[in-house]
């Protein structure tokens, strides 16, 4: 069997070591250009190594500190679970199984409400309680063909302007920016001020060259920003930040206006965005690269789902099932006024569903009735998938596209 122990920052060299092994690159020194900026973010203190009973390090997980924004504009410490790796000779032996096993008891014993990750695999954690909540998708325009229906659409409001940022010079505006819009958006997680002192808010994470546009409303102050590169006739957008759909698309045209350029890709907008319908031409905006993007883990299911806010009262009995930790727990969720209470009860259920369901469902961005359709969630009644539809929409779905 493996030993777990937490690691200190004298174990980073080992850590990045077995993690590089583990995903077959060779290893590169932290605070290097390039991964090294993300190396060197990393709370050494909140990291695991598994060590073969010989002593070798064969296996790593870290933890950075978020937090995330809830639907109802809630915002929460989470978890972001990171840096997992099992080298090839230790691999389907359960090393992974134990540092979850080490790991998710330590946040729950935290009092932690919820994990999240990113999966570099989707068949790896569902089984240790991770669902799908956030998906995100790349859009693809013609530069020929974005001329939007409404022209005055894509100019800053009157007195508004669209600047370009000398990188050195952006800094606090876009960590501020940032800050503002992602307590606003359900699934955005924060960027720690020490990823923006090491320039490794600013995607993507490294100190390849970037461009930085910033929006200003009338009185001059900063509401969105667009952080993108050009190669040959492509613009690549990483993101546009703004809480403002019209900032939003002011920012989008700005790309879309480049002279030179055939091509501008957003390579992270959540599904349904408004930008799409703003073209004349529907077809203007090619989709692609649909994907999975945060995974939650509900840790303590009731104060997650009080924890949330909510559109619509309502009154669901969940039966919430958490094989990794062998419980089952029988919830009464009932929501007045946005908000919601949940207890204990022995009252029949209106779903039965798996921890991992749950977190697919929790922030919004999958309705239960899909997850009914697809076998995972139980319906005990004809109305039950509607209802609990009705209880957890939201009013935009979440979207992540913070890279850890
Ligand atoms: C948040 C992040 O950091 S994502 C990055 C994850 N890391 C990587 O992708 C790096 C390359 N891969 C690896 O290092 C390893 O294969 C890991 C970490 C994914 C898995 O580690 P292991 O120690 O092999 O996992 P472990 O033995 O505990 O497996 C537990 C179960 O999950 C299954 N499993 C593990 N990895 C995978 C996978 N990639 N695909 C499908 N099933 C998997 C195993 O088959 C096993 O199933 P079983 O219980 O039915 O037998």
């Amino acid at each position: 069997m493996v030993e777990i122990r937490p690691t200190t920052d004298e174990d980073l060299e080992v850590f990045v070591d077995t993690l590089h092994a583990a995903f077959g690159r060779f290893p590169e020194t932290p605070g290097e250009d390039g991964g090294g900026v993300w190396w060197s973010a990393l709370e050494m203190e909140r990291n695991l190594l598994a060590l073969a009973p010989d002593g070798r390090p064969v296996g790593t997980a870290g933890a950075y500190s978020f937090e995330l924004t809830l639907p109802g504009e809630t915002v929460v410490p989470v978890s972001g679970v990171t840096a997992v790796g099992v080298v090839p000779s230790h691999r389907r032996q359960g090393v992974l199984t134990a540092m979850m096993r080490h790991q998710l008891t330590e946040l729950k014993g935290r009092g932690e409400v919820l994990s999240v990750l990113l999966a570099s695999e989707a068949l790896i954690y569902r089984r240790f309680g991770y669902g799908p909540a956030t998906s995100t998708q790349r859009m693809t325009v013609r530069r020929h063909q974005s001329a939007f229906a409404d022209p005055r659409a894509g100019t800053p409001a009157p007195g508004g302007s669209v600047e370009l940022l000398r990188r050195a010079d952006g800094g606090a505006v876009l960590e501020e920016v940032y800050d503002r819009y992602r307590r606003t958006r359900p699934g955005a997680l924060s960027r720690p001020p020490r990823w923006w002192a090491l320039g490794a808010g600013q995607p993507p994470v490294a100190k390849a060259p970037r461009h930085v546009a910033v929006h200003r409303d009338a009185d001059g102050n900063p509401d969105g920003y667009a952080s993108y590169s050009l190669d040959g006739e492509t613009l690549t957008v990483d993101e546009i930040i703004t809480a403002d759909d019209a900032v939003f698309a002011a920012l989008a045209r700005f790309a879309l206006d480049h002279d030179l350029v055939d091509k501008v890709v957003f390579k992270h907008v959540p599904p349904a965005h408004p930008l799409r319908y703003r073209f004349a031409d529907y077809r203007a905006a090619e989709v692609s690269n649909d994907t999975d993007w945060l995974w939650v883990r509900v840790l303590d299911v009731p104060r997650a789902l009080t924890a949330r806010g909510w559109l619509s009262d309502g009154e669901l009995v969940l039966d919430v099932h958490d094989p990794f930790f062998g419980e089952r727990g029988r919830h009464l969720l009932t929501v007045r006024d946005g908000k919601a209470e949940c207890v204990p009860t022995d009252r029949d259920p209106d779903l039965s569903l798996d921890v991992s369901d749950l977190g697919s469902v929790y922030l919004g961005g999958t309705a239960p009735s899909t997850l009914v359709g697809a076998g995972h969630i139980r319906a005990h009644h004809t109305e039950a998938a509607g209802l609990a539809d009705a209880l957890f929409r939201t009013e935009r779905p979440p979207h992540c596209l913070h890279w850890f």
